[in-house]
């Protein structure tokens, strides 16, 4: 049986207990979720807490984090020092360079695992294998409605509210957009990751009037080629700053650990 903790209990971790309860991930049991807050709901699922010390005396195989750059901070090391591997979703943390570092170095002492899913993005696979023969140029565009950015850094410079044409809130280098915006563009950390870096890759954000989803585009143009991937994305219910998309994707990337046949990667 494989053990899952899950940091965050939102839109994705609850996709990941709805898989679970629902039997579509075999062999699989979601055994804690860790909250940021002290809930009611606690009470009915007795495996939800705000505490990590209690969080973390499970014996977990597999930690899964959909819960926000602090919790990366806060929890990834402790995770894999307790000999979990380690998915993480809120890849922008990894801007920090010095923490992914630790973070790795902590997997390496443990003989653990750390994957950054594909989650919300397209396209990695391929932008990797170009990357292999070496890439010139990388650059992502995220597309959202405006009330996707309400409550981030883009308030301080469009009146949301009464947008009527496309405005572009940040254009600059993956490490500095995923670090400003870091619950609406982690896709872009691991669009760099994947490709020519957080320095090389071009972050382009817009918030955009004429659109209800999520439309994001990668193109890339290097030694072996080029390509361009687009998708377009139903926000969540939960948190539409998400993708509905990201917390199935997840329990994607769950099943191919346990899959014997597993197809792209
Ligand atoms: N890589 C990707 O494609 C995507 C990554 N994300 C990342 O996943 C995160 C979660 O997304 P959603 O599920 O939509 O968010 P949500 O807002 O629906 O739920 C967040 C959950 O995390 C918990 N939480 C927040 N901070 C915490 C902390 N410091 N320690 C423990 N628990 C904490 C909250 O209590 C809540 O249960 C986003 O903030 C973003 O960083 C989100 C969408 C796509
Ligand atoms: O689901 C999405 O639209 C992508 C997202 O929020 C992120 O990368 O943080």
């Amino acid at each position: 049986m494989l053990r899952i903790g899950m940091l965050g209990f939102g839109a994705i971790g609850k996709r990941v207990a709805e898989a679970v309860a629902a039997g579509q991930l075999e062999g699989t049991e979601l055994t804690a979720a860790l909250v940021r807050t002290p809930r009611t709901a606690a009470a009915e699922r007795p495996d939800i807490t705000h505490d990590p010390d209690w969080f973390f005396r499970y014996r977990l195989d597999v930690v899964v984090e959909g819960a926000g750059h602090q919790a990366v901070r806060d929890h990834a090391v402790r995770a894999l020092d307790g000999g979990a591997d380690l998915y993480v979703t809120s890849i922008g943390a990894f801007t920090d360079t010095a923490l992914l570092e630790r973070v790795v170095a902590a997997a390496r002492a443990n003989g653990c695992r750390v994957h950054l899913p594909s989650a919300g993005i397209g396209g990695l696979d391929m932008l990797a294998s170009l990357a292999e023969g070496g890439l010139d140029e990388a650059t992502i565009t995220v597309r959202k409605d405006p009330a996707s950015w309400k409550g981030t850094a883009a308030e301080a410079l469009v009146d949301l509210d009464t947008l009527t044409q496309p405005h572009t809130v940040f254009d600059g280098p993956v490490r500095e957009g995923a670090r400003l915006y870091p619950q609406n563009v982690n896709i872009s950390a691991a669009t760099a990751l994947a490709g020519i870096g957080l320095d090389r890759t071009r972050l382009v954000i817009i918030a955009d009037p004429a659109i209800t989803t999520h439309v994001c585009e990668i193109s890339a143009k290097g030694r072996l080629g080029s390509m361009r991937f687009v998708e377009d994305l139903v926000p969540s219910p939960e948190n539409r700053k998400t993708s509905t998309l990201v917390g199935h994707a997840i329990v994607k990337t769950l099943r191919n650990r346990t899959a014997t046949l597993v197809i792209g990667g």
